[in-house]
């Protein structure tokens, strides 16, 4: 089904758990920043709205969405954080690259996620241009901080 007009940040509100003890680490790739912040943005929002408390809210910077994978397994490391959003930007440019770091960092976010038995939310962007970036993060479709910010606190209710 085509994206258009549609908005793919509306979620199921039901069966929200308790995350008010959880303690959530924020992956940000500094690549395309624009974007991030604002994945970012929405992301924090969207924890501190269903009960996270900010203090129990970690943020790291890496250089870019390749590198989300090692900044998500250095925070699983920590026995304290409960679950790791990823938000990175990934915009195509002329040649393959783009292709080789979003398949690196899916499957890479994928092995932390099940190495250390914690969700671990692949919030990245793979848009053809910027103006699909934008429409993603915060525009006319919503915003992917916030989908991943709320699938991590649905994971926490997986026992
Ligand atoms: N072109 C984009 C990149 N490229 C950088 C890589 O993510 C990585 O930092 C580099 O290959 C060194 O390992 N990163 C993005 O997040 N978004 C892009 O559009
Ligand atoms: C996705 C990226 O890394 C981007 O900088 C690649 O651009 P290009 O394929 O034109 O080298």
């Amino acid at each position: 089904m085509s994206s258009a007009d549609k908005n793919l940040s509306v979620f199921s509100t039901k069966e929200i758990p308790d995350v008010s003890n959880k303690n959530f680490a924020i992956v940000v790739a500094e690549w395309n920043s624009e974007i991030t912040e604002a994945l970012f943005e929405g992301a924090y929002k969207t924890l501190i709205e269903y009960g996270a408390k900010a203090e129990n809210i970690t943020r790291v910077d890496v250089p870019g969405s390749y590198e989300l994978s090692f900044g998500a397994q250095k925070m699983a490391q920590k026995a304290q954080v409960d679950a790791i959003i990823c938000l990175g930007c990934v915009i195509q440019g002329e040649t393959k690259h783009n292709d080789y770091i979003n398949h690196a960092v899916a499957q890479g976010l994928t092995n932390v996620s099940l190495k250390y038995d914690k969700p671990v939310i692949f919030g990245v962007l793979t848009p053809n241009d910027q103006q699909q970036a934008i429409d993603r993060a915060g525009g006319i479709h919503g915003n992917k901080g916030d989908e991943a910010a709320f699938t991590a606190i649905k994971m926490l209710g997986i026992n």
